[in-house]
């Protein structure tokens, strides 16, 4: 009798309400049917169901709904298909993997599982229900697109920390990513020397801790290996990956994956590996109860370096157990996936392609942050792949606008929209300072010239005003309008990056990010004291002209010197901010304001330098559009992750402004055997050349040194035979001491 008087106390209590529902669900949900009607939260819940229900959905509901939760009140049903809390909606429930049905109605609620995930993934929507102490009365049915859905903690540099990894991993509970591979190019015990070796005890503890929190959150976590660099083809390597699987099995991993990318020489050779992965599918993945199909990074792993002859995907396709996924980046290393290239790739491997997404990965240019929208990938892809995972930036907490996006975009391609999600990500990321971080990711997000020729969208809203700005202020006859948005832009600019500095809602973010919003401030200072120089000039003012001169000068110089300073790396150092529109613009308007002055005053105010005393010409493919780093006296080309394949006759050179004396250059291709097939050359005009020596020190790098005649022209040539596969770990020339 008490439980029906609570209840009718409950429904008294609830009233039941009409209003506009903005059924708000990350990610968005197949199926909703809303009544318009809502109520207020029930005081509280009676859990029916929690004996057999997934108990990471119970644990999830309790965390949520607290002393709420118990044996009176409104009734909560929850549990798998086929549990008998959940019988009366069997037939409701979606027939998919991790599926779920949920409603609410004025009598009960049910979050009922397709599986145990399908039922953490109803608790999830049903906490985002919840909406300023009302409950909305809806039907869900839904299910995700894309078995596989993730994050691949798979590139250069330093990776995540302990407390980002944790981070990250409740992340994906909320946003119902269930994978989360864990292999960094950096770390020596997933890749050589180190991966036949056990992790040290501290380290093994915190891999054992992030199994722990990403079972609570519903995540596999798949710990990866990276053996090709070194790898022997004999039983004694085999049995040290076995024997290395066998131990992080031991800390609870039950997802396993290796990776052969970015390898030459033995490692590479495809029916080895194939030998290799059949051997580990066969005698671990399907002889023990609980572990999830094995996963391979191949070596040909984008369709640019597919080589039909190799024959490499036709053995993976033939030859490999057909439960071992594949993994594929699409038709080059960095790029959008589409419908035609994931079902070429699908007949080369003979199953549906694993995609290893390389977005917002920056390990190739790492002075930019990448921020921007997520777009490019097909909506129609679903069917022919069998998971997409992202690979991010070493920036874990800025790489969540991305993740957050790519949740959305997986789990239901056809209503992904991608404005829609990125704004509702950085509302989830730093809710306090939506505005301030939508302005500072507008203008972070493209990557500026590089390797790969990837690039994205940048200060999108503002570029057509910049441009037509520019146009007519050269014409002579610029629109005041254009002119206050402009201003009002960069003053938006200083604003965003002073409020987010001190921002102390998502303290990692502004942590990693803090050398960008500094940045950002100079940027935004600079806008407006260069838009100043264009007033103070047309006013005939020389003074405040002259003032607002020196100015953007001593912002640029301290924007050199933070360049200098933060983010040092031996790739992309610095620290780069609205390379695409805003950094332009400003050195335009400065350009143009100080060559008018200087006609109208005679005089010869210097302008800003943004030259390069080098000039890159190779025939090699991968080195065409290999950005250079300037320095004072030195001149470096940006090293490559990837194996480069330098052609016979293929040959690279580097022109200077002028002829210096050099003392000398440098270059490694960490190759183990001698260089006889390639020749270092150095001229002063072009056209006479002069060898030059390459001794090998301690290191194994190569110094050149030759008679001290001044020299405008290096060039490294192969003149062996055939192609030769190396790393370009350094290449630089020291042009004056
Ligand atoms: O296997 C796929 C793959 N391996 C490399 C490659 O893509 O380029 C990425 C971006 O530079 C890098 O992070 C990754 O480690």
């Amino acid at each position: 009798m008490k439980k029906v008087l609570v209840f009718f106390v409950c429904l008294l209590l609830a009233q039941v309400r009409v209003m506009a529902q903005d059924i708000q669900v990350q990610p968005s949900p197949r199926q909703v049917n809303v009544t318009g009607k809502s109520m207020t939260i029930p005081v509280a819940f009676r859990l029916v169901g929690e004996q057999e229900a997934n108990p990471h959905a119970i644990a999830l509901l309790k965390q949520f709904l607290g002393d709420r939760l118990g044996t009176e009140g409104f009734p909560l049903f929850v549990g798998e298909k086929g549990d008998r809390a959940v019988r009366g909606a069997k037939r409701l429930i979606p027939d998919h993997p991790e599926g779920y049905y949920l409603s609410i109605t004025d009598k009960a609620i049910t979050l009922a599982g397709n599986d145990e995930r399908g039922t953490y993934y109803a608790a999830r929507t049903f906490m985002q229900l919840f909406h300023e102490g009302h409950l909305p009365f809806v039907g869900i049915q839904d299910y995700p697109d894309v078995r596989f859905r993730g994050v691949v903690e798979g590139f250069y540099g330093t990776p995540w920390s302990h407390e980002a990894r944790l981070r990250q991993l409740r992340f994906y509970g909320e946003n119902k990513l269930n994978t989360y591979i864990y292999g960094p190019k950096d770390d020596p015990f997933h890749s050589s020397p180190n991966w036949r070796k056990p992790y040290p005890a501290k380290e093994a503890a915190r891999l054992a801790e992030l199994v722990k929190v990403a079972d609570e959150n519903e995540v596999d976590f798949v710990w990866a290996i990276h053996p090709g660099l070194d790898i022997r083809w004999e039983t004694s390597d085999r049995d040290s990956l076995m024997a290395k699987f066998e131990r992080m099995y031991d800390l609870g991993v039950r997802s396993f994956a290796v990776f052969f990318d970015d390898i030459s020489g033995e490692g590479a050779k495809a029916d080895r590996q194939v030998e290799l992965l059949n051997y580990i599918d066969d005698h671990f993945v399907q002889v023990k109860p609980d572990v999830t199909p094995l996963i391979v990074c191949p070596t040909e792993y984008n369709k640019g370096w597919a080589r039909p002859e190799s024959g490499y995907l036709a053995t993976i396709g033939e030859k490999l157990n057909p439960s071992v996924e594949v993994m594929w980046t699409g038709d080059r290393v960095i790029s959008e996936i589409t419908r035609e290239g994931v079902e070429w790739i699908r007949e080369q491997i003979k199953r549906p392609a694993y995609i290893w997404w390389n977005f917002p990965v920056s390990d190739y240019v790492r002075d930019h942050l990448l921020l921007g929208e997520v777009y490019g990938n097909g909506k129609d892809i679903a069917g022919s792949i069998s998971g997409f995972v992202a690979n991010p930036m070493e920036w874990a907490e800025a790489s969540k606008l991305a993740i957050y996006c790519v949740a959305d975009y997986t789990w239901n391609m056809q209503s992904y929209d991608r404005s829609r999600s990125w704004h509702r990500a950085i509302r989830a990321i730093i809710p306090e300072n939506v505005e301030a971080f939508t302005v500072f990711a507008r203008h972070n997000s493209d990557l500026g010239e590089n390797v790969h020729r990837f690039r994205r969208e940048e200060s999108v809203e503002i570029q057509p005003v910049a441009e037509r700005f520019m146009k007519r202020y050269r014409e002579g006859h610029y629109d005041e309008r254009d002119f206050l948005a402009l201003q009002d832009e960069f003053e938006r600019v200083a604003e965003a990056a002073d409020l987010l500095l001190i921002d102390r809602e998502n303290e990692a973010l502004i942590e990693e990010i803090t050398p960008w919003l500094h940045q950002f401030k100079i940027l935004g200072d600079a806008g407006q004291e260069a838009l100043a120089m264009i007033k103070a000039g047309e006013r005939g003012d020389r003074e405040l002209f002259l003032r607002k001169y020196n100015h953007v000068k001593a912002l640029r110089k301290r924007s050199y010197e933070l360049e200098r300073q933060f983010n040092q790396n031996p790739y992309q150092p610095g620290v780069k901010t609205g390379t695409t529109v805003l950094q332009p613009l400003v050195l335009d308007v400065f350009t143009e304001a100080t060559e008018r002055f200087n006609r109208q005053n005679g005089t010869d105010l210097p302008l800003l330098a943004d030259y390069s005393p080098c000039k890159l010409t190779t025939n090699v493919p991968q080195l065409e559009h290999l950005p250079l780093q300037v320095y004072p006296s030195r001149v470096h080309l940006t090293p490559l992750l990837e194996v480069v394949k330098w052609p016979a006759g293929g040959y690279l050179q580097l022109e200077l402004d002028d002829a210096y004396r050099i003392p000398g250059t440098r270059l490694n291709f960490d190759v183990k055997g001698d260089l006889s097939w390639g020749v270092m050359e150095v001229s002063a005009d072009g056209e006479t050349w002069q060898t030059v020596t390459l001794t090998r020190d301690a290191r194994g790098r190569l110094n050149g040194k030759w008679e001290d005649t001044p020299v405008k022209f290096v060039r490294f040539t192969n003149t062996g035979e055939g192609e030769q596969q190396v790393y370009l770990r350094e290449f630089y020339v020291v042009f004056s001491l």
